[in-house]
């Protein structure tokens, strides 16, 4: 099965907050935005991935996205990720009512093909499936087989709210890259150990992060 991936991401500046007292407000857009290169570079280089639209209102996030490949759809007035993920979900069902459809975070810039590759391939088993991010609260990516509704529920304590409404949880060991979403320091030192990409590895060089 070969899926199209849907990305959210909100506006640089308001992006990452819970990294204010890591990054600062100079640097957080910056890296808001190397995070979502590197996630958008890594679902791009995966062989179960068909195409990559990503949901944002952002002029710089838009440029940057597009040039690695990405289709760009601009938000819904309607506020808020999972109003963002279903307005996504609409617009590629719009030309393929089949599409086989991932919601995915824009916040992992860890993430291996490889391993993106094995979650897509388990997640083709079911009708709705998720992964829970590494923390195990909230979801990383949730998946809706042909003729499936995404049905988003994330934000906050996902992971049970997929459960209740009837996904699947992925059962599966070795795939960090994919759960290692980041929002505060120690994400992202998590996923500095994980390996990051280029674009993150490059914002993240002058930052000071203890150990
Ligand atoms: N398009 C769109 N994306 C959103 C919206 N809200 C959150 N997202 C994206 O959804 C994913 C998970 O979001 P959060 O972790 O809740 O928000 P965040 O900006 O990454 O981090 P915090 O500011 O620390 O909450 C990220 O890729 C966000 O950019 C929204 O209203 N519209
Ligand atoms: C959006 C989510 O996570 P967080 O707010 O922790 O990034 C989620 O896990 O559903």
């Amino acid at each position: 099965m070969q899926w199209t991936l849907v990305i959210p991401l909100k506006p640089l500046v308001r992006a990452k907050s819970r990294l204010a007292p890591t990054a600062g407000d100079a640097l957080r857009p910056s890296l808001a935005l190397a995070f979502a290169q590197d996630t958008v570079a890594a679902v791009g280089a995966c062989a179960a991935v068909r195409d990559v639209v990503v949901v944002t209102d952002d002029p710089r996030a838009e440029r940057e996205l597009a040039a690695l490949g990405a289709h760009v759809v601009p938000d819904t007035p309607q506020a808020g990720l999972n109003a963002a993920l279903a307005h996504g979900e609409g617009f590629v069902r719009s030309g393929r009512p089949a599409a086989a459809i991932a919601a995915l975070n824009a916040d992992l810039p860890a993430l291996r093909p490889s391993e993106l590759a094995r979650v897509l391939a388990s997640a083709a088993a079911f009708p709705r499936a998720f992964l829970p991010d590494a923390t195990g609260i909230g979801t990383t990516l949730l998946a809706a087989a042909p003729g499936t509704e995404l049905l988003p529920a994330f934000g906050g304590a996902s992971r049970a709210r997929h459960t209740a409404s009837g996904a699947v949880e992925l059962p599966l060991e070795g795939v960090h890259s994919v759960r290692q979403d980041v929002d505060t320091g120690d994400d992202l030192r998590a996923a500095l150990a994980l390996g990051v990409g280029p674009h993150t590895a490059k914002a993240a060089a002058g930052l000071l992060i203890p150990d």
